[in-house]
């Protein structure tokens, strides 16, 4: 590993959080917490998510809140049903035209929550343990310095024990090595499961797609350095696999949001994957929305907020 990533990894990594619930609510003081739910068609497993959490409304968590993605099943319904705010995307910013995508909603979230601090959490997660969220904040409420905090776990892949984020270690840990090897001690750079101050979240663009992650990474290292990054054991995290074909997709967006942030030079967004009819093996190409979202502080100046480093 590059020296710095050691460097990094030693110092900023926490294989288990030693602080307690109470302890984190004490050191919270009068800072807020929003806690952000991404969904686009998880009636099956939102309201687990949400069950998760809520127990910790109002005390460490101030608001819960799921952002639709404009989902057609019952997520809305189920989601309200369990609790928890919901806000379409189109409830804020409602003047722009929402671009497909998750990173779309995350940035929405922004505008629709008032959090000093904010926790991403997906809501297609089996079973998630009910610490994901006080372990993402321990190291923004205790340590004055981290800005951005991501979650890592051991990933089962259908009946598998282990083996899951494929797209993780087959390509954006190889691109990070190779593009930006101080970043090469995340361990779970696509996580969907992070937490960051609003002053540096507001600060960043935010792809519209899945380069969210990839991007927020790659933009919070360039602005706060990896003194300000950390990352945090979680234990487990099962989800909803997708099939390898979607996860070309998803690779493709990845790739492309890494390589603008990285000053490189991409083709436009399309891939071509190739699927077999009847003996012949034909080419399928999906259009691969690359767009970024600007810095929300721009769209929305917002004085209280002390200004980003
Ligand atoms: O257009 C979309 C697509 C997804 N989601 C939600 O985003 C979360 C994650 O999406 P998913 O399709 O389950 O992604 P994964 O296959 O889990 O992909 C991994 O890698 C992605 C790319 O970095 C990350 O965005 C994910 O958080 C991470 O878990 C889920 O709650 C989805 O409902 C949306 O809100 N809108
Ligand atoms: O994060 C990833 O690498 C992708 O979401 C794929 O995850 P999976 O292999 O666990 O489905």
């Amino acid at each position: 590993m590059d020296a710095a990533a050691r460097a990094w990894f030693a110092s900023r990594t926490w294989q288990s959080a030693g602080w307690t619930v109470a302890e984190l609510v004490a050191a919270k003081g009068s800072r807020t917490v929003s806690v952000v739910l991404p969904a686009l068609n998880e009636q099956a497993t939102v309201a687990g998510v949400i069950a998760s959490i809520a127990p910790l409304v109002p005390t460490l968590v101030d608001e819960l809140v799921v952002v639709d993605s404009g989902s057609t099943d019952a997520t809305v319904e189920v989601a309200l049903a369990a609790g928890a705010r919901v806000v379409h995307r189109t409830d804020v910013l409602s003047d722009l035209e929402p671009l497909p995508g998750k990173g779309e909603v995350l940035w929405r979230s922004l505008a629709a929550t008032s959090g000093d601090l904010l926790v991403f959490v997906d809501s297609d997660l089996v079973d998630p343990d009910p610490m994901f969220v006080p372990t993402l904040l321990g190291p923004l409420l205790l340590e004055p310095d981290i800005q951005l905090v991501k979650g890592f776990y051991r990933r089962p892949l259908s009946t598998e024990d282990s083996g899951g984020g494929r797209v993780t270690e087959l390509m954006a840990r190889p691109l990070l090595s190779v593009l930006r090897p101080e970043l090469a001690g995340v361990i779970q750079p696509l996580a969907g499961e992070y937490a960051g101050t609003r002053r540096l979240l507001e600060a960043v663009p935010f792809a519209s797609g899945y380069g969210v992650e990839i991007g927020l990474l790659l933009d919070a290292h360039e602005r706060v350095g990896l003194p300000g990054l950390a990352q945090v054991n979680l234990g487990v995290r099962r989800h909803r696999n997708q099939p390898l074909a979607a996860l070309g997709v998803m690779a493709r967006q990845i790739l492309s949001t890494a390589l603008a942030r990285c000053g490189l030079p991409a083709a436009p967004g399309a891939l071509t994957q190739f699927v077999q009819v009847a003996d012949e093996w034909l080419p399928d190409t999906a259009a691969v929305p690359t767009a970024d979202r600007p810095p929300m502080r721009q769209l929305r100046p917002s004085p209280s907020l002390p200004r980003p480093r």
